[in-house]
Protein backbone atom coordinates (compact mmCIF):
# COMPACT_ATOMS: atom_id res chain seq x y z
CA UNK A 1 0.00 0.00 0.00
CA UNK A 2 2.92 2.29 1.35
CA UNK A 3 4.45 1.93 -2.73
CA UNK A 4 1.04 2.60 -4.19
CA UNK A 5 0.91 6.16 -2.38
CA UNK A 6 4.48 6.73 -3.47
CA UNK A 7 3.75 6.10 -6.97
CA UNK A 8 0.44 8.15 -7.30
CA UNK A 9 2.27 11.19 -5.30
CA UNK A 10 5.23 10.82 -7.84
CA UNK A 11 3.40 10.19 -11.08
CA UNK A 12 3.39 13.69 -12.40
CA UNK A 13 7.06 14.30 -11.82
CA UNK A 14 8.48 11.38 -13.32
CA UNK A 15 10.56 12.13 -16.20
CA UNK A 16 11.40 8.68 -17.66
CA UNK A 17 8.03 6.68 -17.89
CA UNK A 18 4.71 6.63 -16.92
CA UNK A 19 4.59 4.34 -13.74
CA UNK A 20 2.71 1.24 -13.93
CA UNK A 21 -0.42 1.05 -11.71
CA UNK A 22 -1.17 -2.68 -13.26
CA UNK A 23 1.23 -5.03 -11.61
CA UNK A 24 2.03 -2.57 -8.54
CA UNK A 25 5.76 -3.11 -10.12
CA UNK A 26 6.48 0.53 -9.87
CA UNK A 27 10.01 2.57 -10.72
CA UNK A 28 12.79 3.58 -8.43
CA UNK A 29 13.14 7.16 -7.25
CA UNK A 30 16.43 7.62 -7.65
CA UNK A 31 18.97 10.83 -7.49
CA UNK A 32 19.84 10.63 -11.02
CA UNK A 33 16.59 11.64 -12.75
CA UNK A 34 18.57 13.69 -15.09
CA UNK A 35 17.21 15.07 -18.06
CA UNK A 36 13.69 16.15 -18.68
CA UNK A 37 14.47 15.35 -22.32
CA UNK A 38 14.21 11.27 -21.76
CA UNK A 39 10.82 11.74 -21.07
CA UNK A 40 8.45 9.82 -22.54
CA UNK A 41 4.85 10.97 -23.08
CA UNK A 42 2.03 8.45 -22.19
CA UNK A 43 0.71 9.56 -25.65
CA UNK A 44 3.43 9.07 -27.66
CA UNK A 45 4.93 6.00 -25.76
CA UNK A 46 1.99 3.92 -26.72
CA UNK A 47 2.65 4.95 -30.21
CA UNK A 48 6.29 4.48 -30.18
CA UNK A 49 5.61 0.95 -28.42
CA UNK A 50 2.82 -0.37 -30.79
CA UNK A 51 5.42 0.61 -33.70
CA UNK A 52 8.45 -1.59 -31.89
CA UNK A 53 6.27 -4.39 -31.32
CA UNK A 54 5.34 -4.74 -34.97
CA UNK A 55 8.88 -5.50 -34.95
CA UNK A 56 8.84 -8.21 -32.78
CA UNK A 57 9.79 -6.24 -29.34
CA UNK A 58 7.95 -7.19 -26.64
CA UNK A 59 7.38 -5.76 -23.12
CA UNK A 60 7.96 -7.25 -19.97
CA UNK A 61 5.55 -8.11 -17.57
CA UNK A 62 7.95 -8.13 -14.71
CA UNK A 63 9.47 -4.43 -14.99
CA UNK A 64 9.42 -1.38 -17.66
CA UNK A 65 11.16 -2.77 -19.91
CA UNK A 66 11.03 -3.97 -23.84
CA UNK A 67 13.08 -7.10 -24.81
CA UNK A 68 13.73 -8.90 -28.10
CA UNK A 69 15.00 -11.75 -29.66
CA UNK A 70 17.70 -11.71 -32.96
CA UNK A 71 18.96 -14.81 -34.50
CA UNK A 72 21.91 -14.42 -37.04
CA UNK A 73 23.39 -17.11 -39.17
CA UNK A 74 26.86 -17.37 -37.54
CA UNK A 75 28.64 -15.99 -34.18
CA UNK A 76 30.47 -13.57 -36.36
CA UNK A 77 27.29 -11.84 -37.66
CA UNK A 78 25.98 -11.61 -33.87
CA UNK A 79 29.13 -10.15 -32.28
CA UNK A 80 29.68 -7.95 -35.55
CA UNK A 81 26.03 -6.71 -34.77
CA UNK A 82 26.69 -6.85 -31.13
CA UNK A 83 29.51 -4.48 -31.62
CA UNK A 84 27.59 -1.85 -33.42
CA UNK A 85 25.31 -1.78 -31.07
CA UNK A 86 27.90 -1.37 -28.53
CA UNK A 87 29.42 1.54 -30.51
CA UNK A 88 26.14 3.42 -30.38
CA UNK A 89 24.89 2.56 -26.84
CA UNK A 90 28.22 3.92 -25.81
CA UNK A 91 27.68 7.14 -27.94
CA UNK A 92 24.35 7.55 -26.33
CA UNK A 93 25.70 7.04 -22.75
CA UNK A 94 22.61 4.06 -22.33
CA UNK A 95 23.32 0.48 -22.54
CA UNK A 96 21.19 -2.71 -23.12
CA UNK A 97 21.50 -5.07 -20.64
CA UNK A 98 21.87 -8.73 -23.30
CA UNK A 99 23.11 -12.02 -23.26
CA UNK A 100 24.78 -13.97 -26.34
CA UNK A 101 24.90 -17.61 -27.18
CA UNK A 102 26.44 -18.50 -30.60
CA UNK A 103 24.34 -16.99 -32.91
CA UNK A 104 21.23 -15.55 -30.67
CA UNK A 105 21.50 -12.41 -29.23
CA UNK A 106 18.82 -11.48 -26.67
CA UNK A 107 18.68 -7.43 -25.40
CA UNK A 108 16.21 -5.37 -22.78
CA UNK A 109 16.33 -2.37 -23.03
CA UNK A 110 15.26 0.15 -20.02
CA UNK A 111 16.77 2.91 -17.95
CA UNK A 112 17.94 2.58 -14.98
CA UNK A 113 18.30 6.27 -13.82
CA UNK A 114 14.77 5.95 -13.80
CA UNK A 115 13.80 2.45 -13.26
CA UNK A 116 11.71 2.29 -16.32
CA UNK A 117 11.51 3.17 -20.08
CA UNK A 118 12.58 6.39 -21.93
CA UNK A 119 13.21 8.09 -24.44
CA UNK A 120 16.58 6.53 -24.85
CA UNK A 121 15.48 3.34 -25.24
CA UNK A 122 13.14 4.16 -28.16
CA UNK A 123 16.11 5.35 -29.80
CA UNK A 124 18.15 2.60 -28.83
CA UNK A 125 15.76 0.08 -29.99
CA UNK A 126 14.86 1.86 -33.60
CA UNK A 127 18.65 1.63 -33.86
CA UNK A 128 18.95 -2.12 -33.45
CA UNK A 129 16.55 -2.84 -35.79
CA UNK A 130 18.11 -0.86 -38.79
CA UNK A 131 21.89 -2.60 -37.77
CA UNK A 132 19.86 -5.95 -37.53
CA UNK A 133 18.25 -5.08 -40.94
CA UNK A 134 21.83 -4.42 -42.31
CA UNK A 135 23.87 -7.11 -41.43
C1 LIG B 1 26.45 6.98 -14.70
C2 LIG B 1 25.96 6.64 -16.10
O1 LIG B 1 25.85 7.80 -16.84
C3 LIG B 1 24.63 5.98 -16.04
O2 LIG B 1 24.67 4.87 -15.17
C4 LIG B 1 24.09 5.58 -17.39
C5 LIG B 1 24.92 4.52 -18.08
N1 LIG B 1 24.12 3.67 -18.95
C6 LIG B 1 22.82 3.49 -18.77
N2 LIG B 1 22.15 2.56 -19.45
C7 LIG B 1 20.85 2.33 -19.23
N3 LIG B 1 20.22 1.38 -19.93
N4 LIG B 1 20.18 3.05 -18.34
C8 LIG B 1 20.75 4.01 -17.62
O3 LIG B 1 20.07 4.64 -16.81
C9 LIG B 1 22.12 4.27 -17.83
N5 LIG B 1 22.75 5.22 -17.17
Amino acid sequence: MHRLMFTLRCSSVWPCASPRLGNLLLPRFTSNMSSASHWLPPADREQLLLELKATGWVQLEERDAIYKELHFKTFNQAFGFMSRVALQAEKMNHHPEWFNVYNKVQITLTTHDCGGLSKRDIKLAKFIDKIALNM
